[in-house]
């Protein structure tokens, strides 16, 4: 089960968050060429390490056409709802300006439809949000169940805004992190360190607010802000891992899932084909029968695979099989903790394998060649030595 933290404590900002995600493994040409999905003109990320108070970090710019138009919610999910991205980023997105337009009506005492976003709704904005969207995606966050905030620093003191001059932390950062029940941190910097877009991302985000979660961290980023102020390093950090062993007593993995629906294979091939897709790497391979197109019956391929063996079985499938194209979806298998143990039937060794459940037997299957044996060499029915070995193995 993939797992995210991100590390507010020192704020964070749009172009903070999508840095650090960057820094944490997203694919840059990903986010590139999905922002070029945006029929706003040409953005661009350019991204270069810095360092902040002697800590290395990734810095992005993004770097928009000349725009002074003042959007509002309709415009910018028009603009999302017509650009060429993967759905669960463009539900993102959306999902984060909605955010930013209920706490802007809230802050200025109007309608939602009626909210003018000044500079939260332009381009670089829309390309913050959207590309840190495409970097969540390409780091297979966006439907982590385990994505942890820390307490948020918003700063102090005064800044310039298209309203005039706006107290620390500014109104709309104040109304988005208090509806989304976010934990505030107070920090000495007199300056804007959570900005609205910053905010309506995390809250966009968290599943949940505090410390780091339980995890096995596998990629750490850090994402710098433009300003290198004197006392803190203008740093956003985030940590992706995965969360270790439920306390339920299972095991969690993710895996992809590919399908294929094939009705054209010589049907005494498919033996071959699972045994194939097993040696490439698949933790599972099996067809389930389905009628297809023209009625013509035909199997559903389906493999369960770690992600660093994805590739060696897609080539598998279209090698080994009249598959066209494949559909890969993220799974999170579950699974109980095994064992195996060896009982004494009658003077025959059988081995039995166990599932565990938090310690617990709660399953017990005997090698069903192992009983067999040991009932021709005795003379009882495998039922029996199947029961006795059974009984045997759970109590242990
Ligand atoms: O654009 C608007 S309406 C706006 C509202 C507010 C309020 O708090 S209300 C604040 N700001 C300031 O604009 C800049 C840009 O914000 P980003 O989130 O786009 O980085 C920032 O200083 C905000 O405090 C704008
Ligand atoms: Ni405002």
């Amino acid at each position: 089960m993939k797992a995210l933290w991100v590390d507010a404590g020192n704020g964070a900002a749009g172009d903070m968050l999508l840095a650090a995600l960057l820094d944490a493994g997203a694919d840059v040409e990903a986010v590139r060429s999905g922002l070029r999905g945006l029929a706003v003109g040409p953005l661009e990320v350019e991204v270069a390490p810095v360092r902040r108070h002697g800590l290395r970090a990734l810095h992005a710019d993004v770097r928009v056409p000349p725009d002074d138009v003042s959007r509002n919610l309709s415009d910018v999910t028009a603009i999302l709802s017509e650009a060429a991205l993967p759905d669960g980023v463009r539900a993102f997105a959306l999902a984060v300006f909605e955010r930013l337009a209920r706490a802007e009506a809230r802050v200025h005492g109007v309608d939602v439809s009626r909210i003018h976003f000044h500079e939260v709704g332009a381009l670089d904005a829309i390309a913050d949000v959207t590309g840190c969207a495409l970097a969540l995606h390409s780091l297979d966050l966006l439907d982590a169940p385990v994505r942890v905030v820390s307490p948020v620093a918003a700063g102090s003191g005064v800044v310039r805004a298209a309203h005039g001059p706006l107290p620390v932390p500014v109104p709309a950062v104040l109304e988005l992190l208090t509806e989304a029940g976010a934990p505030l941190r107070s920090h000495p910097a007199t300056m804007e360190l959570c900005t609205p877009t910053g905010a309506a991302l995390l809250a966009t985000l968290a599943t949940g607010w505090g410390p780091m979660p339980d995890c096995v961290p596998t990629a750490v980023g850090a994402g710098a802000g433009t300003a290198d102020p004197e006392g803190h390093p203008n740093i956003v950090r985030v940590v992706v891992g995965s969360a270790s062993s439920s306390s339920a007593g299972w095991e969690s993995a993710e895996l992809h899932r590919v399908d294929s629906t094939i009705d054209d294979l010589d049907p005494r091939l498919w033996p071959d084909v699972l045994e194939e897709l097993r040696t490439a790497g698949a933790a599972d391979a099996w067809c389930s029968p389905a009628l297809m197109r023209k009625g013509r019956p035909g199997q559903v391929l389906s493999v369960l695979v770690e992600p660093a063996r994805l590739d060696a079985v897609c080539r598998v499938v279209f090698e080994r099989t009249t598959s066209l194209g494949v559909r890969v979806s993220s799974v999170e298998r579950r699974s109980l903790r095994r064992d195996r143990v060896e009982v004494d039937v009658g003077g025959a060794v059988v081995g039995v394998k166990r599932g565990l459940l938090g310690g617990r037997v709660v399953t017990a299957q005997p090698e069903y060649d192992e009983a067999r044996a040991a009932a021709l060499a005795s003379g009882r029915p495998v039922h029996e030595v199947l029961n006795e070995a059974r009984a045997l193995a759970s109590e242990g």
